[in-house]
């Protein structure tokens, strides 16, 4: 156990090395502490809420649009203001805050970066220092990187806009503390990032932006809200400085769209359909619904009517208010084989074309080798325009709850299952290794999609459903695919990488979270205590 250090109100685990040096000065961690003091309290009571929330309907009720905020949703306001930089935004990367893939992002041909310290990060604590450290140089224009054959990557002029997406608010900082609690790592990032930035990026006109993710309420927005107002105070910054753009990737936030627009009016310049991790909300949310159990993977496609419903709530909602609606990620990556390249091209354009006709002003993209295809698909939907904050579709006028709830239709297999089962132990794997985004059977794999694999068999098992073939899908069955599934990884992957894994570890831990009655949260929570 390592001795702890106290600075300002807060409990270091760590030692402070040249690393933490650089970006736990004193100044930072004064003002991480101040924040952690105001709205660490605030943070727990909004899980406790979520439990409260989530136990409704485990009890039976679906989750709806609220009445008590009718006149948020009847009257007409707009949000505050986009920043210039803001106002394209057709083609944004995602990717791990890593040094070599942040100059990689920021130089593709695409309009926004988002630095993310969430679904694509194993948030070890070198890999978040070292992240903080890879931003704070991106933005004073001074990273580079040297690979082992001495490649040199600098930035190129005229980089992407920077959007740094901070942890959700369920996960912990465990290296810091506050009255002997781990800090809430939602606050540890936007800190850091915020205040080693914010003036180097006002200097350059741009600013300090923000992704939100997996948030669940509009109580939540509100607490951001305050955490931003706080910020800026403390900067001595005017209000709304900060700006965010929202994940609506959960099921119980998608009723309260305009709600969380209406508290985050000030900061937030738009919404963004996160759809994987909304898969795995619908599934979770609607754990108890026997009758909402989704089926293989694959089939779960924007195209679903239930999917459908939320891009185009989101699109409708976001325009009324004068805010962005951001499209969200297709999984297909680039291969090096010249026909299945093609193939992912392919899809990735039909998955982009259907977002810019529904009235997505953006859209998601996981490589830079996406970027051209993308951008050409956006291109030819906006025009002369940057945006189409203008579209206001009449078919998509009324969006119902039954809608957004709908069934999802599609045949559960056997290889369905194993898939599931083999992507989600590589998965886990990689992240109890530090590694938040692998590709695996050529689809981008990250936390948000892992979730949908692993709670997938969860589910089957929990409501007694059938393959296609007709097998019960029972605890046992589970366990024998299991076994038989890391046999097929060991070949696949070769025995030098198996053994010198932690695979026998992961499939330990997709074992115990899919047998277990209980659904737990998030996977990240039990494998963060595997991680350094
Ligand atoms: C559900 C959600 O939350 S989506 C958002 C979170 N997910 C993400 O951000 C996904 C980000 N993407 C990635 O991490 C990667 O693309 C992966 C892991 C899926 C695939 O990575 P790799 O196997 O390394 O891809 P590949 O070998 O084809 O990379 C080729 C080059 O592109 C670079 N590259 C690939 N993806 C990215 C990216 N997203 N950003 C910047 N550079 C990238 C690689 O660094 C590599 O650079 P190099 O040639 O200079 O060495
Ligand atoms: O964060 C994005 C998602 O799809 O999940
Ligand atoms: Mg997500």
């Amino acid at each position: 156990m390592s001795e702890q250090i106290t600075r300002s109100q807060l409990g270091f685990s760590r030692h402070f090395g040249e690393h933490e040096t650089l970006i736990l000065t004193e100044e930072a961690v004064d003002f991480l502490s101040e924040l952690v003091v105001h709205f660490t309290p605030s943070r727990n009571r909004l899980l406790a809420d979520r439990i409260a929330v989530q136990q409704k309907v485990d009890q039976g009720e679906f989750p709806d649009f609220i009445s008590e905020t009718d006149s948020i949703k009847k009257s007409e306001w707009k949000i505050r203001n986009i920043p210039t930089d803001l106002l394209d935004r057709r083609v944004e990367i995602t990717g791990p805050v890593e040094r070599k893939m942040v100059i990689n992002a920021l130089n593709a041909n695409v309009k926004v970066f988002m630095a993310d310290f969430e679904d694509s990060l194993a948030p070890d604590w070198q890999k978040v220092i070292e992240g903080q450290i890879n931003l704070r140089d991106a933005v004073n224009g001074t990273i580079s990187y040297t690979n082992e054959s001495g490649k040199i990557y600098q930035l190129k002029p005229d980089p992407a806009v920077l959007i740094c997406r901070v942890r959700g608010l369920h996960l912990p900082e465990k290296h810091v503390t506050w009255q002997g609690e781990a800090i809430p790592g939602s606050l540890f990032d936007f800190a850091l990032y915020f205040f080693h930035n914010y003036r180097a990026l006002l200097a350059k006109d741009s600013g300090p932006y923000f992704y939100l993710p997996k948030m669940q309420s509009y109580h939540e927005a509100d607490w951001w809200s305050q955490v931003f107002s706080f910020a800026e105070d403390y900067a001595d910054l005017p209000r709304g400085t900060i700006k965010a753009t929202v994940l609506i990737e959960t099921l119980p936030a998608v009723f309260q769209m305009d709600e969380i627009l209406y508290h985050l009016r000030d900061h937030i310049v738009g919404l963004n359909c996160g759809r994987w991790d909304y898969i795995f909300s619908y599934i979770k949310t609607l754990k108890n619904h026997s009758d909402r159990v989704l089926p293989d993977r694959q089939s779960v496609t924007m195209t679903q009517p239930f999917l459908s419903a939320y891009s185009r709530l989101l699109i409708k909602t976001c325009h009324r208010r004068g805010a962005f609606a951001m499209g969200g990620m297709a999984a297909f990556i680039p291969s090096k084989d010249v026909q299945r390249n093609e193939l992912v091209l392919n899809k990735v354009r039909t998955d982009k074309e259907l977002e810019a006709k529904n009235g997505h002003d953006g859209t998601w993209i996981a490589h830079p080798g996406l970027a051209d295809t993308v951008l050409e698909v956006f291109d030819k939907a906006l025009g002369s325009r940057t945006h189409q904050l203008d579209v206001m579709r009449e078919e998509d006028e009324e969006i119902t709850a039954q809608q957004l709830l709908e069934p999802c239709s599609g045949e559960r297999t056997e290889e369905g299952m194993r898939a599931n089962i083999r992507v989600a132990i590589q998965y886990i794997e990689a992240w109890i290794s530090g590694n938040g985004c692998v590709p695996i059977y050529g689809l981008m794999e990250d936390a948000a999609t892992a979730e949908i694999s692993r709670t997938s068999i969860w589910q089957w098992i929990h409501h007694g459903k059938t393959l296609s073939d007709g097998q019960l899908v029972t605890k046992p069955l589970f366990r024998r695919m299991l076994n038989e599934e890391m046999l097929v990884i060991q070949h696949e992957l070769g025995e030098q990488r198996f053994s010198a894994g932690r695979f026998t570890q992961a499939a330990a831990l997709m074992e115990k979270i899919t047998t277990q009655d209980e659904l737990i949260d998030f996977l990240t929570l039990p494998g963060y205590q595997l991680l350094a």
